[in-house]
């Protein structure tokens, strides 16, 4: 994308999720001065000011200036954020995309006052580092070069996949949009338990990291399924062998299948609970 056809980007929400955002594109050479950023309150947005972004408290003034308009609120209030920016996004028409869980393109575009381009795309918080990986799904009324726009957008900071149905977000969100935390856990257990064995907590934590990296290089590169990987590592009679019979005996598949489930679940509430 060259520069002078790169959007102008509001994110409406400057939380956790829009700074991983941010920070990926600012990382991967986006310009500052094509992003907005707002907030409830200035003084917290004074970074991302000092790097140059568009910020403030009034997100009609965002609104106003975007070709890509990021919505990265709380689902529970995205209603009340949303219906007083109506005038201003009927005025502007940007391509709408939320990252919000569970919210409909039904009760988003209802609230900025309909027939609207609406993506729902729900990312994760690696993109501050370039490893983000998103889902999307775009309605009935998104154009192809609006797809092009915010895949090309959310490539910037990772894997960007369309999905064909919007029921597949809730898929989405359990594997990818909630998946670094699990990840995250899984190295809080390793590094405990190394430290258990024996070892001092800066190298129980720097051994987890590389390992957690090492393994997820390793299976991004390889031809083989990570299962064949992980046989590769299990000698017979090995030590290996003793660790994976001990996660298979606590059930570790159910377990990570009832996670997922759970997410989706979740995820399925809260689109039913915030409609309209
Ligand atoms: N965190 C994650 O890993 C992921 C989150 N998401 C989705 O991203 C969205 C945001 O989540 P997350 O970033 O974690 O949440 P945060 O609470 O970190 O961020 C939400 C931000 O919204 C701002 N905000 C609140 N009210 C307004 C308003 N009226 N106008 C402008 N901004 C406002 C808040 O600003 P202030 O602090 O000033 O009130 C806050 O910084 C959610 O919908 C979530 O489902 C999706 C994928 C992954
Ligand atoms: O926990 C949440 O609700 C958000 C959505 C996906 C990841 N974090």
């Amino acid at each position: 994308m060259t520069k002078s056809t790169q959007p102008t980007v509001a994110f409406i929400g400057a939380g956790n999720m829009a700074r991983a955002i941010i920070g990926g594109l600012l990382d991967n050479g986006y310009p500052a001065n094509l992003i907005w950023a707002t907030g409830t309150r200035a003084e917290k947005l004074a970074d991302l000011e000092a790097r140059g972004l568009n910020t403030g408290t009034n997100n009609d003034a965002a609104v106003l200036a975007a070709d890509i308009l990021i919505l990265a609120v709380k689902p529970q209030i995205m209603k009340q954020v949303c219906e007083p920016m109506r005038a201003t996004v009927q005025q502007r028409r940007p391509l709408i995309v939320s990252v919000a869980a569970g919210i409909g393109c039904d009760s988003l575009d209802q609230w900025l006052g309909g027939s609207h381009a609406v993506v729902r795309c729900m990312p994760n918080t690696p993109s501050q580092v370039q490893s983000g990986a998103s889902g999307l799904y775009g309605n009935e009324r998104v154009s192809d070069e609006q797809k092009a726009q915010a895949e090309s957008l959310m490539s910037h900071v990772g894997l960007a996949l369309w999905v064909e149905r919007e029921e597949l977000l809730h898929a989405v969100t359990a594997v990818s949009g909630s998946g670094p935390a699990y990840y995250f856990l899984f190295m809080e257990a390793m590094m405990a338990a190394g430290e258990k064995l024996g070892l001092g907590a800066d190298t129980a934590r720097r051994l987890t990291l590389q390992t957690a990296l090492g393994a997820a290089r390793m299976a991004s590169a390889s031809e083989l399924d990570p299962a064949e990987l992980r046989r590769n590592v299990t000698s017979p009679k090995g030590t290996t062998e003793q660790a994976i019979l001990s996660f298979q005996a606590a059930g570790l598949e159910k377990i990570v299948e009832e996670a997922m489930q759970a997410c989706a679940q979740r995820s399925r509430e809260l689109a039913e609970q915030l409609r309209d």
